[in-house]
């Protein structure tokens, strides 16, 4: 609004133009207060701007899924979109067929090559023996009995090569070390980053799903049960591989050479050689199960967002100036990525923090010195340590709880790895139990202000025991801004 003071006003003489005012001094005089007005104007609209938006704040929960590399974070993020951005999941689903497709063969070449080493009499590809393993097996100590029907499997499936390159072509996967050696790593975000001359990571990575899984990719995806998958020659050459790389996945002397060898093949590798029946064929289509399956790397940061209807300030209501909306940040674990976390830290509400608790008997893929259990102890430490974090809500997902189950049950002793767990039974549920108890400790006694920890045991390929997991993070996020909006 612009002020006008009348002839009593004591500022009317002040806004009075000067005496004498030539006309060049009143065009200049007008220009100056036309200018001020402007910017005046632009500071009111910025204003009211900045109101809206610290009202429509009030509705955004920012989100940090954290934890070592192939903890379950991008799966989980997975599971989040899953069941609360249907629309958007199942536009992109399709797209998840060539990273499962790549997942299959970078499987089987990778057993070619402990293959072809123990043809060769090459010592064993990973080894990462230190000594802490359960007792060899003596038939290891054997020369493994290689015939010619193994040559013939190397030289059928050799074509895979082929298609592992042209996949990652198509789905523009970064340099396979891009992470390699010498990459400063840090055990915490907070930690100095210190370059080590460590290995090398044989993962493929993009820097974001949303290039891969996009509708309108790049590369025609031959679209799924589609007669024009004629023209697709990854999918052709895995249909014609199927019955070969059973054969490889199923040979006796193959497992025996991938056990000594050491080689840690994915989590996932077994679930999709079991279904190679249904995967290897010219009319795949994925499922959700495939696609939380699926290993795709994060390295950059990836922010996600989703809407609820129903948040701690009301109803949804056009504009989302009521609902709730959810920023999920998915990091990337690996320890030379760490460092990019302390950013994202300013403001966070929630932490959901995976720790994967099969990993007790394995080593860092990026630092084969540095235990897995022990580094995301290191990691919870820190989280719970943090002044910065002080006031966020923490959430564990104490991961993999399957493959803990199945460890275990293949007679792996968690106490030869663990000595603190004495005597209890070599069980999941005493494991789990044992772990929510430490982890909870580490919570207690290192967090700056008294805060409550919700720890789930989780197994987040589990889609369906995963939707539960997540209602209840929801209704639990829910309570607390409840509480601290002190609206209860
Ligand atoms: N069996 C089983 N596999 C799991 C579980 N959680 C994750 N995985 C698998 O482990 C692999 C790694 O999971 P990701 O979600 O990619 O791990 P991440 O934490 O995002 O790893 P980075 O991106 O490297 O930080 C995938 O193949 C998942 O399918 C689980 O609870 N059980
Ligand atoms: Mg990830």
């Amino acid at each position: 609004m612009v002020f006008t003071p009348g002839p009593s006003d004591p500022f009317y003489e002040l806004m009075q133009p000067p005496p004498n005012e030539t006309p060049a001094q009143k065009t200049a005089r007008q220009k100056r207060e036309l200018d001020a007005q402007r910017h005046s104007d632009k500071i009111d609209e910025d204003i009211k701007q900045e109101r809206v938006e610290a009202k429509n704040q009030r509705g955004v929960i920012k989100v940090l899924l954290l934890g070592q590399s192939e903890s379950g974070k991008s799966t989980t993020l997975k599971n989040f979109r899953m069941q609360y951005a249907k629309a958007e999941w199942s536009k992109e689903r399709n797209g998840w067929r060539a990273v499962v497709q790549l997942n299959v063969v970078r499987s089987i070449t990778a057993i070619l090559r402990v293959l072809e080493a123990e043809m060769n009499g090459d010592s064993p590809v990973d080894s990462e023996d230190d000594g802490t393993s359960a007792s060899q097996d003596s038939s290891d100590e054997e020369s493994l009995k290689f015939i010619d029907r193994h040559q013939l499997l190397m030289i059928r499936l050799a074509p895979l090569l082929g298609v592992e390159g042209e996949l990652k072509r198509r789905l523009g996967t970064g340099p396979e070390h891009a992470h390699a050696a010498a990459s400063p790593m840090s055990a915490t975000p907070f930690d100095e980053p210190e370059t080590t001359s460590k290995r090398k990571l044989p993962e493929f990575s993009v820097r974001s799903w949303r290039d891969v899984v996009s509708p309108e990719e790049r590369h025609s995806q031959s679209s799924a049960g589609s007669s024009s998958s004629k023209l697709d020659f990854p999918t052709d050459t895995i249909a014609s591989c199927r019955d070969d790389m059973k054969a490889l996945w199923n040979d006796k002397t193959v497992q025996l050479a991938l056990k000594r060898s050491k080689l840690q093949l994915p989590d996932s590798v077994g679930f999709f050689m079991n279904n190679l029946d249904r995967i290897a064929t010219r009319n795949y289509v994925v499922t959700d199960q495939d696609i939380v399956r699926a290993r795709l790397r994060t390295v950059g940061i990836q922010e996600h967002r989703l809407f609820f209807e129903r948040g701690p300030w009301g109803q949804a209501k056009s504009g989302n100036t009521h609902g709730w909306e959810w920023r999920i940040f998915d990091v990337g674990g690996c320890r030379t990525l760490r460092a990019a976390w302390l950013p994202y830290f300013d403001n966070v509400n929630v932490i959901i923090f995976l720790s994967p608790i099969s990993v007790f008997d394995q080593r860092l893929q990026e630092d084969s010195r540095v235990n897995r259990l022990e580094d995301s102890i290191i990691l919870w430490t820190s989280i719970c340590s943090s002044k910065l974090l002080a006031k966020t809500q923490l959430i564990l997902f104490l991961n993999k709880c399957d493959l803990l189950r199945r460890k275990l049950k293949r007679g792996v002793r968690l106490n030869q790895h663990l000595p603190s767990y004495g005597d209890r039974p070599n069980e999941v549920n005493s494991a789990i139990k044992y772990f929510r108890d430490k982890f909870k400790e580490i919570q207690k006694e290192c967090s700056p202000e008294p805060r409550t920890t919700y720890i789930y045991p989780t197994n987040v390929t589990d889609t369906e025991a995963t939707s539960t997991t997540l209602e209840s993070v929801r209704d639990g996020v829910l309570r607390e801004n409840l509480a601290t909006s002190q609206l209860i």
